[in-house]
């Protein structure tokens, strides 16, 4: 019936679906959470045109609530069974747990009192790149530092130390390079493990690695909850994840594997999307010379002459930083689609089609290929942070898209990233801080900054890690 829907679909597709690709793939359900239920995975339509995405996912974007089943790492580790936010179907848990994270750890106000822990981060990073190590692998670890602060507390990662840290990290790149491998089990969730015995052995010892790894530190959070009672200020995101409640579901308390999956995603989506960004806007930097000149000018005038570090503060007198950071995403947006599933009349209607198949469609937003569109963009392809100042065509770009949808590096509509916050404020103080500690400088050689892409499972990163010859600029 796929190949039957397929082929209504092909015919009847009007210019504003830029492709329809049919699709034999099958997807299971598994077991949903809350009462909802998983839907399979018939065709696979993907939207280029800004103008549909808006439509579908801020003004229509009730009917393309659902992720595809199978879609999200989470999804494929616990075949479905422990959902996190970008996994989980739209319904109570969904919202219990996005409104969580979203008022609590991710919260500008939360991270407004952690500006010590991230002065602490920078520091390391400046004495390590000052040290020579490897810039994309330290930039990286910078944000998976303060990603574990914001998750466990700063105190807990203090006491992990940084060689554990380091490891937890590593393991996290292990998994998101493993992921595809076990696409088999989520298409075929009865037979796989009986297809591929060996692979499904390492499936379940990624997901057992996952709980040993972070169920000893949840409970090292509650022994020190207990210790401190309520005194401290800053709540950690584990810390809210054990008194949440999902109401609509009597009330109970989420499940370790769900916190785990939950656990997994902060730190993963968290760190992988921001670090991504920030390398791309480094090695942007290392290429333009002069885009880096004026920005070590503007942080200059807003911090006495760059004699101290930048902090939150500051940034907001920083439109030029701003700028360099929303072109960077522009042009390499590390997320490079948005993938949703879609049923019902709505839907079809934003589609262009008359109707859609039984159990729906993916619908496959292309982040990448809207932020780079010529009929939005002049010269889309070169690297311009000038078209987002004042009188530029990317003046006033709402991250968001409720108003207008030029470029949706972090999505759109009611599952827009609940990270925008702290990723704008990790990226924004990480960059400006790295031009007043350094001079950024082509490296020779195979140490070249490549802007070539790597498409991995989920996130575009730099095909060749960045390397540049740094320059201090101040005694450290
Ligand atoms: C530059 C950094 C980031 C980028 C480019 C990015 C991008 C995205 C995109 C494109 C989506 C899909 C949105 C949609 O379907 O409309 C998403 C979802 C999500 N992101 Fe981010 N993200 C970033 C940082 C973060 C951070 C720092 C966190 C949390 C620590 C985070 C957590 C999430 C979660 C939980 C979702 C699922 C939302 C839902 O389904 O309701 N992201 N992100």
């Amino acid at each position: 019936c796929c190949s039957t829907a397929a082929g209504v679909l092909r015919e009847l597709a009007t210019p504003v679906v830029a492709a329809l690709v049919a699709s034999s793939r099958r997807g299971s359900g598994g077991g949903g959470q809350g009462g909802a239920t998983r839907r399979r995975r018939g065709l696979s339509v993907q939207v280029a045109d800004r103008a549909v995405a808006r439509r579908a996912l801020v003004e229509h974007g009730a009917a393309f609530l659902d992720r595809p089943s199978g879609a999200v790492p989470s999804t494929i580790l616990t075949r479905n069974r422990h959902c996190n936010i970008l996994s989980a179907p739209y319904g109570p848990y969904w919202r219990a747990a996005r409104r969580n994270a979203a008022a609590g750890a991710l919260h500008p106000s939360s991270l407004r009192l952690l500006g010590g822990a991230r002065a602490r981060v920078l520091g390391g990073l400046v004495r390590a790149l000052g040290s020579g190590a490897p810039a994309g692998e330290s930039l990286h670890f910078a944000v998976y530092s303060v990603l574990a602060v914001m998750c466990f507390g700063e105190g807990v990662v203090a006491e992990l130390g940084e060689a554990r840290l380091r490891a937890m990290q590593r393991f996290q790149r292990e998994i998101l390079l493993a992921l595809p491998s076990f696409g088999v089990f989520v298409r075929y969730p009865r037979i796989g493990r009986f297809l591929c015995p060996s692979r499904w052995r390492q499936l379940l010892a990624l997901r057992r690695r996952q709980e040993e790894s972070f169920l000893p530190l949840v409970a090292e959070v509650m022994r020190r909850k207990r210790k401190a009672g309520d005194d401290s200020t800053f709540t950690s995101y584990v810390e809210s994840l054990l008194e949440l409640r999902v109401h609509e579901e009597g009330g109970r308390k989420v499940t370790d594997g769900e916190l785990v999956s939950l656990i997994s995603e902060f730190l993963g989506a968290g760190t992988e999307s921001t670090a991504a960004a920030l390398e791309w806007t480094m090695a942007n930097l290392v290429k333009n010379p002069e885009v880096q000149r004026k920005l070590r000018h503007e942080v200059g005038t807003a911090v006495a002459g760059g004699e101290r570090v930048v902090e939150e503060v500051d940034l907001a007198r920083m439109p030029y930083l701003k700028a360099v950071v929303l072109e960077s995403l522009r042009r390499h947006p590390p997320v490079p689609f948005v993938l949703r599933h879609a049923d019902g009349e709505d839907a079809a209607a934003v589609l262009g089609v008359p109707r859609l198949p039984d159990g729906g469609a993916t619908v496959n937003f292309l982040v990448g290929k809207i932020g780079r569109d010529p009929a939005a963009w002049s010269d889309p392809m070169s690297f311009e942070p000038e078209r987002f100042m004042p009188g530029g065509e990317g003046e006033g770009a709402d991250l968001t898209c409720t108003r207008e949808l030029r470029m949706m590096p972090f999505g759109a509509g009611r599952r827009v990233c609940p990270g925008l916050a702290p990723a704008m404020l990790h990226l924004e103080y990480f960059v400006a801080n790295l031009v007043r500690q350094f001079e950024w400088w082509e490296a020779d050689g195979d140490e070249a900054v490549d802007l070539a892409e790597f498409r991995g499972f989920f996130f575009t990163i730099m095909n060749r890690p960045l390397r540049a010859r740094l320059v201090p600029r101040t005694a450290m």
